[in-house]
């Protein structure tokens, strides 16, 4: 029993997925174009038409199978899935005068599909294309202000349109739209994080066999919670490896060495290639060229291990790889590349190894959930996410030892008097960046020209959007003394006050 998703390409497809697990809804993603017997073979209680970039009047757009809509199954379409929904049935679409981008708000809603919400509803919009004409017997059941087409129903009572994404944040009652339309399909609402952890552990096991697999371990909460499942799912045939490539923060080999004791000695290797990547990266400037070097060394070093453990190497890598490094890398869904992450855009062209990721659609707080239950240890589990480039995407420019070692020092007083300062849980990530800026200061009637170093620490849910943090002033002002008294080659300390979108969390 699922929902079924039929994915025509948007953006937003998997997060449509994400809200229906949040509802406790168990879902599968197909293909738009997915064959009648495809679809039915999930025994779908409910359909869901996503939306995408092509216009429902091209015929040479994508469409669902002939006869799905005859099945007599709830259908929501939403975005290009109600526009297909309306043409299909005999109405009018076309390209609308005005495009509708962003926030929009429901000036009028009605029926079932908006039960129990009152008032305006502000809801996201992204579309070019209108409803101009309706099938017969279909009711309008919410406009805004520049739309008099914002949502739809059928004379049936189970199909249903809605031009707006109830799926995005942006949206905050999307996801009642969504639970209204689940409830009105009678669709059960069983799924919870423990089956999704069931159904892990068998995909896992199914796909490995018998075979080893090489587990890329970082002591973050994504790494560290895929490596207490694949213990749990395949066992002593699990090797994990720790490398430090010399960009890791002040401290922190050991304290991920003996994070990661409970594996076991003999499944765990740390590596040292500091000199490996400081050599390959020496010289190099380019934010996407470093990256693109972090991921190749990377893969080199999980190689060597690999010849290491048998003389035909291992055939599984396994990587905590979530939704966001996908998207944001282009990981092949039609999506543009915003910076290749190391561990997806980043892969070297030459790699020999199967990637196992069995949270590759997941996001951070719902692998979070995975890891309360698989018992990951609290300060683990709300860990700050640290990105594997690690401190060479936090120094702007050439990556030298000095530089590292300047921010190391600076990054530790940061995120220690965070701790200190009982702020650490209530923002998502925090980080220092090394700017290559020097600016002019006076010290003791001294002239001095030190570094410009950029504090930035961001509130988010899932990583793909963030806000900047209101850090107390207090706090930054003891924050930006205590740096540049006890880092003297920093001059001057800015806050980041720039929200993602435009900007990214990290700066490279
Ligand atoms: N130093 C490292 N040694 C081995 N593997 C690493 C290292 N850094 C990153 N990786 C691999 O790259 C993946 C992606 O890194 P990423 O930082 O997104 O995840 P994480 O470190 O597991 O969790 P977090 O996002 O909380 O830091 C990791 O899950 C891990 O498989
Ligand atoms: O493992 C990683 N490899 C990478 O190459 C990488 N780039 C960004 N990040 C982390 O991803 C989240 C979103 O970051 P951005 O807003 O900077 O894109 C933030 O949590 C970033 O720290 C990475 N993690
Ligand atoms: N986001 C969408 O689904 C857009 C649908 C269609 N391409 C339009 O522009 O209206
Ligand atoms: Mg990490």
């Amino acid at each position: 029993m699922s929902v079924v998703i039929l994915d025509f390409g948007s953006q937003y497809t998997r997060l449509i997925a994400r809200r229906v697990r949040e509802l406790r809804a168990y879902s599968v993603i197909l293909p738009g174009t997915a064959s009648l017997e495809r679809v039915l073979a999930e025994r779908p209680q409910a359909v869901i038409l996503s939306g995408g970039p092509n216009s429902v009047f091209d015929p040479s757009s994508p469409r669902p199978a002939e006869g799905l809509l005859e099945q007599g199954l709830p259908v929501l379409g939403i975005c290009y899935g109600m526009q297909y929904l309306a043409m299909a049935h005999g109405g009018r679409v076309e390209r609308a005068g005005r495009r509708e981008y962003g926030k929009a708000v429901l000036t009028r809603h009605e029926g079932p599909l908006f039960e129990g919400l009152e008032g305006e509803l502000q809801m996201w919009m992204s579309h070019s294309d209108a409803v101009t004409a309706l099938p017969e017997g279909w009711r309008v059941i919410a406009e805004t202000e520049e739309n008099p087409v914002a949502a739809v129903a059928a004379p049936d009572g189970r199909t249903f349109g809605v031009q707006f994404h109830p799926e995005v944040v942006h949206s905050p009652k999307g996801m009642a739209v969504l639970e209204n339309f689940l409830e009105l399909a009678g669709v059960r609402r069983d799924w919870t994080p423990e089956h999704t952890l069931e159904a892990l552990i068998a995909d896992i096991r199914a796909k490995v066999g018998k075979d080893r697999v090489l587990l890329a371990v970082s002591g973050g909460v994504d790494s560290s919670t895929l490596a207490l499942l694949l213990s749990r799912a395949i066992g002593s045939q699990l090797t994990a490896v720790f490398v430090d490539h010399g960009l890791l923060r002040l401290n922190e080999r050991h304290e991920v060495e003996q994070a990661l004791r409970p594996l076991g000695d003999e499944n765990l290797r740390v590596v040292d290639a500091s000199e490996q990547f400081l050599r390959a990266l020496k010289g190099v400037a380019d934010p996407e060229e470093k990256r693109k070097i972090v991921g190749r060394e990377f893969i080199r070093v999980f190689e060597a291990e690999a010849r290491k453990l048998s003389q035909e190497g291992c055939r599984w890598l396994a990587q905590g790889t979530l939704y966001p490094d996908v998207i944001e890398s282009a990981g092949g869904e039609g999506a543009a590349n915003i910076k290749s992450h190391h561990n997806v855009g980043g892969l070297p062209p030459d790699l020999n190894f199967e990637l196992l990721e069995p949270f590759r659609y997941l996001f951070k707080d719902e692998v979070r959930e995975l890891a309360l239950l698989l018992g990951l240890p609290e300060p683990i589990r709300m860990r700050h996410p640290f990105p594997g480039p690690g401190l060479s995407i936090r120094i702007l420019g050439e990556v030298t030892p000095e530089k590292l070692d300047v921010l190391r020092r600076a990054d530790d007083i940061f995120i220690s008097a965070l701790r200190d300062w009982n702020l650490y849980d209530s923002v998502s990530q925090a980080l220092a960046v090394l700017t290559p800026l020097q600016s002019v200061g006076v010290i003791g009637d001294e002239r001095s020209y030190g570094y410009v170093l950029g504090l930035r620490a961001v509130s988010t849910a899932d990583f793909m959007t963030a806000d900047w943090a209101r850090l107390p002033l207090d706090f930054l002002d003891e924050v930006a003394r205590k740096i540049t008294r006890q880092v003297p080659e920093v001059g001057r300390v800015v806050y980041d006050i720039t929200s993602k979108p435009p900007a990214t969390i990290e700066w490279e």
